[in-house]
């Protein structure tokens, strides 16, 4: 049976068509999600995608966490539904407290649009199980407030926990704390980054094809769900 992983659409969002690409390339099948819905109609796992949802009013992410439909993926969340949050995805999962700390400006007051190289720092999720830990891949970021901060025990707790997920390796885009570029929750099914993976799924259109390997991995850890990521 195929997998179908759901794509949100908040109003500004920019990335839910290619989000919704880089999950039919990987095998599934996209299942296109309104901020309106309540109804996640049985998906086996959801990425928000990138953009500006809701103009970015207030702060990126703050008015989207509000919404309908995100209020029923915090509940599938906490039950371990997979979710996949990209750059306002990242923004909305740590606003809807789903994920810790905080995206603030980008410490050059510039919007950051370059390819980037990160390292796979934790493999032990649904999304990352199929990258090699210590791998280096190149995906674009694209932002305005992409730094990630924190109080200092949270930053200590997720480095002591293995939650940190990705590093910005030569050269931190932004002026993250501690060159986190993403992080996953306790139980692993939530990860939350800046980069852009689904605009590095093909060499036509991307820098590389590494950001395809989060899509494949959802798809082969519901193929085997004994997956070691749910150890925290
Ligand atoms: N590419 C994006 O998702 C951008 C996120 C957000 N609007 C920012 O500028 O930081």
């Amino acid at each position: 049976m195929t997998a179908r992983v759901g794509v949100v659409t908040f109003p500004g969002s920019l990335d839910d068509g290619d989000a919704a690409r880089a999950v039919r390339a990987a095998g599934a099948e996209p299942v296109r999600l309104w901020h309106r819905d309540t109804d996640l109609q049985g998906v086996d796992g959801v990425v928000l995608p990138g953009g500006f949802s809701y103009g970015d009013y207030l702060r990126c992410g703050a008015i989207a966490r509000f919404s309908p439909v995100m209020e029923s993926i915090i509940a599938a969340a906490n039950k371990g539904l997979p979710v996949l949050g990209i750059c306002n995805g990242f923004q909305v999962l740590c606003e809807s407290h789903l994920l810790p700390g905080a995206l603030v400006r980008n410490d050059n007051q510039h919007f950051v649009c370059r390819d980037q190289w990160l390292r796979v720092e934790n493999v032990d999720t649904p999304w990352t199980r199929d990258l090699r830990m210590g791998q280096e891949i190149l995906v674009p970021v694209k932002n305005g407030e992409g730094g990630y901060i924190a109080d200092p025990e949270t930053l200590e707790w997720l480095e002591t926990l293995d939650r940190i997920v990705f590093r910005y390796i030569n050269g931190n885009p932004n002026g993250s704390r501690n060159d986190i570029a993403g992080i996953r929750n306790e139980a692993g099914n939530v990860v939350g980054l800046m980069p852009h993976p689904e605009h590095a799924i093909s060499t036509l259109t991307g820098p590389s094809v590494d950001g395809l390997v989060l899509f494949t991995s959802l798809l082969n850890s519901l193929l085997t769900p004994a997956m070691s990521g749910s150890s925290a």
